[in-house]
């Protein structure tokens, strides 16, 4: 049981925006997708998520392609947090939060209580009930994350694999925020949730992923696990600048270093 992407490409106008992708996310991993301004990574995003439905090749969400899912089903198995949501209404954040509950009929209690404690995981239960509307961008971001965690917080009794797709969760957040949310995504994923982020900063993925999958131009360039794909070669084909690797001093895991200068 799986998320799999099967041979996806993605034609729109004459523009080629993926060409024969396969993707796979397992429960229990955090998956990270790199690459370039333009690569085709919200495109990818897009398609795995059903946003885009007019592309060649399958995505299979534990064992059916999505045409023989139901909309409810899915949003049972599968939260998604696109990279940005324009929600206009004058929701508290809690409201925000209980949306994510929709697809359940755990009970209106449950669904409360487990709206709470994902605030509390992304660090806004002090902003649940401020109105969504006044909140900065990156306390929009993390009560968007809640929401999400709420959708697919336990097993249902007839769903056990769930997913967690996230395009640039960290991108509104300050230092100590983009670690606390990727070290929820982290333990979420080793909950048995497949976990899918795309994330910019090379570092963040170094630290909180299991496998990285670089795009280039619309096609993968390289999969691997951080010490394959992080490799100062590898690093300067996708990105043309020059890089160092080193060992970051606390974790072990590599560190990118670059001082700007094109390859
Ligand atoms: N709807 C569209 N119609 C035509 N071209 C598109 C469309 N959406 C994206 N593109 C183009 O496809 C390419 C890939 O875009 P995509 O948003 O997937 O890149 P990305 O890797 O997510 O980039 P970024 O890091 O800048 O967010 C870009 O060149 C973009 O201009």
């Amino acid at each position: 049981m799986s998320l799999i992407a099967k041979n996806i490409s993605l034609l729109i106008g004459n523009k080629m925006l993926l060409e024969d992708i396969n993707f796979a996310v397992h429960p229990g991993e955090l998956v990270a997708i790199v690459g370039p301004n333009g690569a085709g990574k919200s495109s990818l995003f897009k398609v795995l998520t059903r946003e885009y439905a007019f592309f060649n090749g399958t995505v299979e969400l534990n064992g059916r392609a999505y045409t023989e899912w139901e909309p409810e089903q899915i949003a049972l198995q599968m939260g998604v947090l696109p990279q940005s949501s324009g929600l206009n209404f004058p929701f508290s954040a809690y409201e925000v939060v209980l949306l994510g509950r929709l697809p359940h009929s755990s009970g209106r209690i449950r669904d409360q209580e487990i709206a709470l404690h994902a605030l509390q995981l992304v660090d806004a239960e002090h902003l649940s009930n401020a109105s969504y509307l006044s909140l900065s961008g990156g306390e929009k971001q993390r009560v968007q994350l809640a929401r999400v965690l709420a959708q697919i917080w336990e097993e249902t009794p007839v769903f056990a694999e769930r997913y967690l797709l996230l395009d640039e969760p960290t991108s509104a957040l300050d230092l100590p925020h983009q670690h606390m949310i990727l070290n929820q995504a982290k333990t979420i994923s080793q909950q048995g949730v497949g976990v899918v982020a795309i994330l910019h900063d090379l570092n963040l993925a170094a630290e909180y992923a299991d496998r990285i999958v670089m795009l280039k131009e619309g096609k993968v360039h390289t999969e691997g696990t951080i010490e394959t794909s992080l490799q100062p070669p590898l690093i300067e084909q996708l990105f043309d600048i020059k890089v160092d690797v080193i060992k970051h001093p606390q974790s072990g895991k590599p560190l990118v270093i670059s001082s700007g200068h094109y390859s």
